[in-house]
């Protein structure tokens, strides 16, 4: 490995559109850098796994790009929108074309999941409150919730309805991009492969373009078309998960080529 980012773009590259494109991004915490001059372009359509070791600021760059953390320097753009300097007419123009489903739900505890879902249209929609309501009953049964959950509240679900539940928010207001830190956090090994299948599913069927932080392995070859390894503070190689075996980087290696990374491939491919 020389070091040097594998991020060249190619002409397949040139062909495709950025729905994110981040340039020379910086994060700092006081004395810690989290990100230094980093580079990552988010194609249309694309299901992107974004991994790395515990703090390599996958959950930051997330943060950064949905506007939930100030970057110290560097450009981020979704869908032609510069987040960090719009306007604000523009920031809530593209924060209707995201969803966020955060690693624990992050859902309102004292609203019921429909609420919770109809929360986002409450606030970027004109619709009334009938509309909404049945919008908020699709994107729930969407997931595959049943709608005898619309009126439960959150603790009185389980961690994979929950998990639901924050996704149909993510979906409320019909997004182009679709943001996930950690889906499969937590599930068993049945539960996480339902909701990859789901995720694979309505990423088919709505076209949607999915930025998932994760550590699993099962996810990264089930659903997604292209990861970005997060190592030394940037994108340290990106592109089919196949490549990365071929990556001489230490923590790529145990990553990919360790006994758990052999099984969630051989389950991929469906031997
Ligand atoms: N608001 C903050 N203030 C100070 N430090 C922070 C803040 N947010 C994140 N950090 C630090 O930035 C680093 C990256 O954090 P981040 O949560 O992005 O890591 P991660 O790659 O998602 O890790 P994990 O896989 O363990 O979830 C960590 O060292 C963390 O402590």
């Amino acid at each position: 490995m020389d070091g040097a980012p594998d991020t060249q773009p190619t002409r397949a590259d040139a062909q495709r559109e950025a729905v994110i494109r981040v340039r020379g991004l910086t994060n700092r915490f006081g004395p810690q850098v989290v990100h230094e001059n980093l580079d990552l372009d988010v194609w249309r359509g694309e299901v992107l796994g974004v991994v790395g070791g515990s703090g390599t600021g996958k959950s930051v760059l997330l943060r950064s790009i949905v506007g939930l953390n100030k970057p110290a320097a560097g450009s981020i753009e979704v869908l032609g929108v510069d987040v960090l300097h719009g306007s604000d007419a523009d920031r809530r123009r593209i924060e209707k074309s995201w969803g966020v489903a955060f690693q624990y739900g992050a859902l309102f505890s004292s609203l019921t999941v429909l609420q919770n879902v109809m929360a986002p249209m409450r606030e970027h929609l004109k619709l009334s409150k009938g509309l909404m309501r049945a919008l908020g009953e699709l994107k729930i049964s969407l997931v595959g919730l049943p709608l005898s959950s619309c009126n439960k509240f959150p603790s009185e679900l389980s961690g994979g309805m929950r998990k639901r539940a924050a996704l149909a928010r993510a979906l409320a207001l019909d997004p182009e991009i679709v943001f996930l830190d950690e889906p499969t956090a937590g599930l068993d090994p049945i539960g996480a492969a339902a909701y990859d299948d789901l995720i694979g599913e309505l990423q088919r069927a709505l076209g949607l373009t999915v930025f998932m932080v994760t550590h699993d392995l099962d996810s990264l070859y089930a659903i997604c078309d292209r990861v970005a390894v997060l190592a030394e503070k940037r994108v340290l190689v990106e592109g089919p998960i196949e490549k990365m075996a071929t990556v001489d980087h230490p923590w790529v290696q145990e990553y990919f080529t360790g006994p758990r990374a052999r099984a969630a491939s051989n389950k991929g491919r469906g031997s």
